[in-house]
């Protein structure tokens, strides 16, 4: 099976935890587009969700295919949230921000009651940090503030380029809320937690791409079929 062939699987198994009258958090990404594709289907036949999209890339998919959608001002409390990712644990904590997404969609996956995961085998991880971390840091000050995830990465004995990330055409990269993104490739994150909260502590860091006691659900496409893995919450 194709790398597309096992997202679309996983976005089709996920679509089992989406019930009528639901307020979903709909993610962004490759395998958040299948689910949107799906989901589109079963709104036409007629389930009644409402979406709050995690970027303006998402939000224009569910629009052009029909995906009722709402936000967080008007709808603060979601039920569930279906999102991809770019690397997950056994722990089902997450490095995100891949598509640049990170922001948006950490703020609608904490509106949410449950947030369910949805990859292709290949983002199964022992010990996450081979993808390279996404944090996303204003614009003012970047330099200040990558001299300062630098610094904060050493005492936590973590180390490795660290990258602003670049639009095709070589331009910076911005995300929808207008800030960079730095890929900090540091390899093994041994203590995601202690690095999340070292992150949290700089003024410049607006969020980052770990994403620690979120999801409790990841559909996992493999080769041999859908496996589900859970944690307890
Ligand atoms: O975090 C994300 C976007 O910010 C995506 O969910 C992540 O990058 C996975 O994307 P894909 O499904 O295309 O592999």
């Amino acid at each position: 099976m194709s790398q597309q062939a096992m997202k679309i699987e996983a976005a089709r198994a996920a679509l089992e935890y989406v019930d009528n009258g639901m307020r979903l958090g709909i993610g962004t990404g490759s395998t958040a587009e299948e689910f949107v594709k799906l989901l589109a289907e079963r709104v036409s036949e007629g389930l009644e969700i409402i979406g709050v999209p995690t970027s303006e890339r998402t939000a224009k998919l569910c629009t052009e295919l029909g995906v009722p959608l709402t936000s967080l001002e008007e709808t603060p409390e979601l039920d569930l949230t279906i999102d991809g990712a770019d690397e997950l644990d056994a722990n089902l904590s997450l490095i995100k921000g891949g598509g640049g997404a990170l922001l948006r969609e950490k703020i609608v996956a904490f509106a949410s009651k449950r947030m369910v995961v949805i990859a292709d085998g290949s983002k199964v991880v022992d010990k996450l940090g081979a993808f390279p971390l996404p944090i996303e840091i204003n614009v003012f000050g970047s330099g200040a503030t990558i001299k300062a995830i630098e610094a904060a990465a050493k005492r936590l004995e973590l180390a490795g380029p660290l990258k602003i990330r670049e639009n095709r055409d070589g331009d910076e990269f911005k995300t929808d809320g207008g800030h960079l993104i730095v890929d900090a490739s540091f390899g093994h994150i041994c203590d995601p937690e202690a690095l999340s909260n070292a992150l949290h502590a700089i003024p410049g860091v607006v969020e980052h791409g770990l994403f620690i006691g979120l999801a409790d659900t990841a559909v996992v496409a493999q080769e041999s079929g859908v496996e589900i893995k859970t944690t307890a919450l």
